[in-house]
């Protein structure tokens, strides 16, 4: 099938090339030329992993292209994706100027039948906004092409991305018409080989399937960090409440991990838009506008620990920190806890050395050229002269390291860990002073 891909982000680029490698014929089209012109160079833009070899395999096989000429990509897919970013605007409503600029082009330029597919994580509604943005399109160059609009929102995580698309839970399709929900079973084949997964709605069903889905993540996670800090002052251990209850099957065991709060580009961002939804129907949210509350302070709640240790003044300290990126195997670091409590921590005078795997190039592009916050090469070289330890991102390289070494090395022996990796018992034993979330 011919395939348009519009957005080559994370979402864009891993269905592009997931679709071409199951025999697709797919172009994808970015604005950026910078993304374009590292993806005809057999790069990537981003740290995803598996994703190289198989954009690699497929560019190689004559399947999976790039551009920026958005006409050409119009006339090129009988699907047309729009994967493009929905960022918060001022209020916190999904900013649509990019999914809507992007229905523009391809009502401008369609030759034939389109379906055009909205992967974007868009409000309920946005669907008529699409279809009246390419009538509006045809008429002006009095065309009359057929079109379906369709909804399909993304469910894939970073640092997994190329595994949940190849293996998805489930596929929402929001459509409203028999032509392009057969093109959807036809394209979605492939991916639902072993049983059924595609679960047919109407478009704003399909819309609102998506938020809801990550706003009861995001309020599992501001749940257990708040039991995690009720049970710190009650002197249980929440890893030990989350066994306990992840073991009923009504529960479950996913996504009951305290922490340093939840970030990246979706949670705080879907989670802000759905209130905001809600408070254009006159419907306040109180358990998400909770949740969001709840998230806020916990990103801030290592400092707390670090200033209860240390003090109010942190100037003349200095932290060792590890991790930057909001969660392991990606770079992105949008809306990461680390951003907070780094610059909470160099607002309070304190000098920090970081350490990331992959995401230190994006931490200096965000923090510039930060004099107070240096990088370091290695995992343990954070530790020369540190007052103390803090990790805010779980990467498995961080899992094992060589505790008596970091009891030597550091100024203090103290540990503060943002996604509780240590066990408190062996802390002790080694003699670190070990603060975790929620842990005994
Ligand atoms: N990142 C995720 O894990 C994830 C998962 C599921 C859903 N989503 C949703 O998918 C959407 C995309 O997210 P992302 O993380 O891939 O974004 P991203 O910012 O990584 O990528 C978006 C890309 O779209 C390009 N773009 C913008 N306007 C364009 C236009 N008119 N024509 C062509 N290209 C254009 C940008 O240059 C950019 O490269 C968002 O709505 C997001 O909420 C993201
Ligand atoms: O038990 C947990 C699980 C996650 N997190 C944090 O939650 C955030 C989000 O993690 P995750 O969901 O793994 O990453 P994303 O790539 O943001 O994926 C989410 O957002 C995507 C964009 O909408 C959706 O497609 C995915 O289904 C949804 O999981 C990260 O900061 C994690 O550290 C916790 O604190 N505790």
């Amino acid at each position: 099938m011919k395939i348009t891909v519009v957005g080559t982000g994370y979402v864009g680029l891993v269905s592009g090339a997931c679709l071409a490698d199951v025999g697709n014929d797919v172009l994808c089209l970015d604005v950026d030329p910078a993304k374009i012109r590292i993806l005809e160079d057999g790069g990537i833009p981003i740290h995803e992993p598996g994703l190289l070899e198989i954009v690699r395999r497929n560019v190689d096989a004559g399947r999976l292209f790039f551009t920026t000429d958005a006409e050409y990509a119009a006339r090129h897919g009988t699907v047309q994706f729009i994967a493009v970013g929905t960022p918060p605007d001022e209020d916190g409503s999904a900013d649509l100027k990019y999914v809507l600029a992007a229905a523009r082009n391809i009502g401008k330029h369609m030759d034939d039948y389109r379906v055009v597919v909205n992967k974007s994580t868009v409000p309920v509604g946005t669907g008529d906004r699409v279809r009246e943005a390419i009538v509006a399109e045809l008429a002006a160059r009095e065309a009359g092409f057929p079109f379906s609009v369709v909804s399909n929102p993304e469910f894939l995580k970073e640092g997994a991305a190329v595994d949940d698309f190849m293996r998805p839970d489930r596929i929402i399709v929001g459509a409203g018409d028999e032509r392009a929900i057969d093109l959807m079973r036809e394209l979605y084949g492939p991916f639902q080989r072993n049983r059924e997964k595609m679960l047919v709605m109407d478009v704003r069903s399909a819309e609102l399937t998506k938020y809801a889905a990550n706003a009861m993540l995001a309020t599992r996670i501001s749940f257990m960090n708040e039991l995690a800090n009720l049970a710190e002052t009650l002197g249980a251990d929440i890893e030990l409440v989350r066994q306990g209850i992840g073991s009923d099957p009504r529960i479950g065991w996913h996504f009951l991990y305290a922490g340093c709060g939840y970030g990246g580009s979706c949670f705080p961002k879907d989670v802000k838009a759905l209130i905001n939804t809600g408070n254009e129907r006159g419907h306040d949210l109180l358990i998400l506008n909770a949740v969001e509350a709840a998230n806020e302070a916990q990103k801030l709640r290592l400092v707390d620990k670090v200033v209860a240790r240390f003090g109010e003044d942190l100037s003349g300290r200095h932290f060792g920190l590890w991790g930057l990126a909001f969660k392991p195997n990606t770079d992105d670091m949008r809306d990461a806890p680390s951003r907070i409590i780094v610059a909470e921590l160099l607002r309070r005078g304190a000098t920090v050395v970081a350490y990331d795997p992959v995401a230190m190039d994006e931490a200096r592009r965000i923090f510039g050229d930060e004099p107070r916050l240096a990088y370091a090469e290695r995992p343990m070289e954070v530790l020369e002269g540190a007052d103390a330890l803090i990790i805010v991102t779980e990467w498995k390289e961080f899992r094992s390291p060589d505790f008596i070494r970091i009891k030597q090395m550091l100024r203090h022996a103290v540990v503060f860990d943002g996604r509780n990796m240590y066990e408190p018992s062996v802390m002790a034993r080694v003699g670190l002073e070990y603060y975790g979330i929620g842990r005994r």
